[in-house]
């Protein structure tokens, strides 16, 4: 049987980032990659600007305190500079405001007295040229490249993005992704419960670890384990998204129709079966161009598939470098012992903490895939081996931590 590593190489393999789109720079480019280089087209700032609220002065007028200079005007931040200064001279200006032609610094107000006569009398002295000035070109120069292609936008990114005047980026486009759950069993939140029915919790589970990543994911719903109904239903899926992640019907029982129906559906399957545990039953396949994940049904199988091979796709698909794609594996230690007997590779829900030194990690109480609940308590996946394993406190360990952004 497939090994993790394989399996995650080979659904890397089979992707292929979207192509470039221009969209409105707005939030919703948050975490995407920029597919263009952006230069900046002025100086910033454009020119000599005040950093403090005060008066803009020649330096040379100015070495010592109780020099008195005569105010011949205001500049605001926003306005023109206005009339320059000549020697004695100052002008009022404030925080972000362009220095008047002449001044070459700023006295902050709280360091000047002023006079009755509309002049200020300095408190302390010299002045220094270039006190409280940001010079321009200071942030950037015209022509300089200040953001490269390949670049994942982040708030910074954005604000600067904003900063050169830009109401629009080429970036990788934005995959839609759909999410569904089968199984007749299911019924959505709300409906009235009956016996031998459960509620769905893998769709919005799967939508929420979605969430994470810039793209437009679509809930649809509930289908069931019969061929017509369920062949319609991921047709329409096909065709209306890049990615499709179906939830149950994985396995080999009578009603697990979703491996042949996808069949039906022209499925070129790449991946049936992965040694691991939860999430055995993992396929993946392409319908032509569209990426397709059978996720098995249990809830904490879902889980730990969407973020072993979904997520890591879909950051392909959104342009990201490929060793960009996989979610960190990261040493710690065992903070106390613990026994585990497996007969596979598994991931188990854990808890991990920083001390001051190292990570200690803790697995938790988990009664196997369908034990959802022991994912509300956890922030990592421990990784152990198969067999019969004994740990003891500070042993080495390594996990996935779940609280990444
Ligand atoms: N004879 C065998 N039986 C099973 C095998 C096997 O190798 N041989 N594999 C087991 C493993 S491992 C897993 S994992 C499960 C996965 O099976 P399916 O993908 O077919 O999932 P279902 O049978 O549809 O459901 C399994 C379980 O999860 C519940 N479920 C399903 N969907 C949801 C949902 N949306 N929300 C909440 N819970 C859901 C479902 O009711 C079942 O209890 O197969 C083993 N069997
Ligand atoms: O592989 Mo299944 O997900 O253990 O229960």
């Amino acid at each position: 049987m497939l090994e993790v590593n394989a399996a995650q190489q080979i659904v890397l393999a089979a992707v292929k980032p979207l192509s470039p789109t221009r969209e409105p720079l707005d939030r919703r480019l948050l975490g995407r990659l920029l597919a263009e280089e952006i230069i900046a087209p002025q100086d910033s700032p454009a020119c000599d600007k005040s950093l403090r609220d005060g008066y803009a002065v020649r330096a040379a007028d100015c070495p010592s305190a109780g020099t008195v200079l005569q105010v011949i005007g205001e500049i605001a931040a926003g306005a023109a500079p206005g009339a320059g200064i000549g020697p004695g001279q100052c002008q009022r200006i404030f925080t972000g405001a362009p220095l008047p032609a002449g001044a070459d610094a700023v006295v902050m107000q709280e360091d000047v007295e002023l006079l009755p006569t509309g002049h200020i009398r300095l408190r302390q002295g010299p002045v220094r040229p270039g006190q409280w000035v940001y010079p321009r070109g200071q942030e950037m120069h015209a022509g300089e490249a200040i953001l490269t292609p390949d670049t994942r936008l982040t708030p910074a990114a954005l604000g600067v993005l904003a900063s050169l005047g830009r109401a629009s980026v080429q970036v990788i486009a934005a995959p839609r992704v759909g999410i569904v759950a089968t199984g007749n069993e299911l019924l959505a939140p709300g409906q009235p419960g009956t016996p031998g029915k459960i509620y769905n919790s893998n769709g919005p589970l799967l939508s929420a670890l979605l969430a994470a990543l810039p793209l437009e994911s679509i809930d649809f719903g509930i289908l069931p384990d019969e061929e017509a109904p369920l062949r319609a239903g991921l047709e329409r899926m096909l065709q209306q998204c890049h990615a499709i992640v179906i939830a149950g019907g994985m396995s080999v029982g009578d009603y697990d129709l979703v491996p042949r129906t996808l069949r039906t559906l022209g499925l070129d399957e790449h991946i049936r079966q992965v040694r691991m545990k939860p999430g055995k039953p993992f396929l993946f396949g392409r319908c032509g161009d569209r990426l397709v994940f059978g996720l098995p049904g249990n809830p904490v199988s879902a889980f730990v598939c969407c973020q072993l091979f979904v997520l890591p796709a879909l950051r392909r698909l959104l342009g990201y470098a490929e060793a960009d794609c996989y979610p960190p594996v990261l040493p710690a230690r065992f903070r106390e012992a613990f026994a585990a007997s497996n007969d596979r590779p598994t991931y188990h829900p854990a808890r991990y903490e920083l001390r001051p030194t190292e990570l200690l990690v803790k697995p938790l109480p988990w009664s196997g895939a369908p034990d959802l609940r022991a994912l509300l308590a956890a922030n990592a996946l421990l990784l152990l081996p198969p067999g019969d394993v004994r740990y003891a406190p500070t042993d080495p360990a390594s996990f996935i931590p779940l609280d990444r952004t």
